[in-house]
């Protein structure tokens, strides 16, 4: 499990973007982070893989308080919305294979693994290619790649749905249901709350700065008034029960 105790952070500022963020992501669960626009999911997502480091508060995995935010790297792997901030190589093949050759898997290991998700994302086109002129969407399924092909525990997706064409997007979200069956935890920021009904185990809403509500989705949409004043769509299924 991976767990926040009453965090706070602020980028420059005296002014917290997050305060008293206490939350959970247990294991083999699919976990939704809803919210406004400039709520803080994103800095929430990079709290928790060790790129941004708490002003206040704790982060644990497995009830081991991680004090040096360094050492989330091992275990959390986060996709950025932003492809171009993710891409390092100058080729395709190149950039998903950096992070394996980094932690020193021999040349035959890398290329089964690199192959298996180029396969599974259907990106086999791409693998020569240069990245500097792949599409939007061609980079993000690269920048998703890079991440799955190292086998993090836990995986944070900054909406998995941007710049994918609907194909593609079904693929994402076969894997992304997948991998929790491995027991690992899938995490995403989205809008799209038809999409966090339909797919989470859990949800958590971020507004005002800290953790407004959460639970099944079930409880979350359930509760419209909440959702109402903080400006997030009903799901369409959960609008048909009322
Ligand atoms: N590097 C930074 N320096 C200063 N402020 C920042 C920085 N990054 C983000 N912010 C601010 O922190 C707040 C939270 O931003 P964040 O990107 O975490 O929100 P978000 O919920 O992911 O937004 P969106 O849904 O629009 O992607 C915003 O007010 C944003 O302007």
């Amino acid at each position: 499990m991976l767990k926040l105790e009453n965090v706070y952070f602020s980028y420059e500022s005296k002014n917290y973007i997050l305060e008293d963020i206490s939350l959970e992501f247990k294991k083999g669960l699919k976990i939704a982070i809803l919210g406004r626009n400039g709520c803080g999911k994103t800095t929430l997502m990079l709290l928790c893989s060790g790129i941004l480091k708490p002003k206040k508060g704790k982060i644990f995995i497995d009830d081991l308080e991680i004090k040096n935010p360094g050492l989330l790297k091992k275990h959390v792997g986060i996709v950025f919305q932003n492809p171009d901030t993710q891409l390092l190589a100058a080729k395709v093949y190149q950039d998903i294979s950096f992070g394996l050759f980094n932690i020193g898997y021999e040349k035959q290991v890398v290329k089964k693994k690199v192959d298996e998700i180029i396969s599974k994302l259907g990106i086999e086109h791409l693998k020569y290619r240069p990245t500097q002129f792949l599409s939007y969407g061609q980079k993000r399924l690269v920048s998703i790649a890079d991440i799955l092909v190292m086998e993090p525990e836990y995986i944070f997706l900054d909406e998995p749905e941007a710049y994918l064409d609907y194909k593609s997007f079904l693929k994402v979200q076969e894997i992304i249901s997948e991998l929790p069956k491995e027991g690992k935890s899938v995490i995403i920021s989205t809008h799209d709350s038809d999409f966090a009904f339909e797919w989470a185990d859990y949800i958590y809403v971020i507004d005002n700065k800290t953790v407004a509500l959460h639970g099944t989705p079930d409880y979350v949409f359930s509760q419209v008034e909440i959702l109402q004043e903080i400006g997030l769509k009903i799901p369409y299924a959960k609008r048909l029960e009322v």
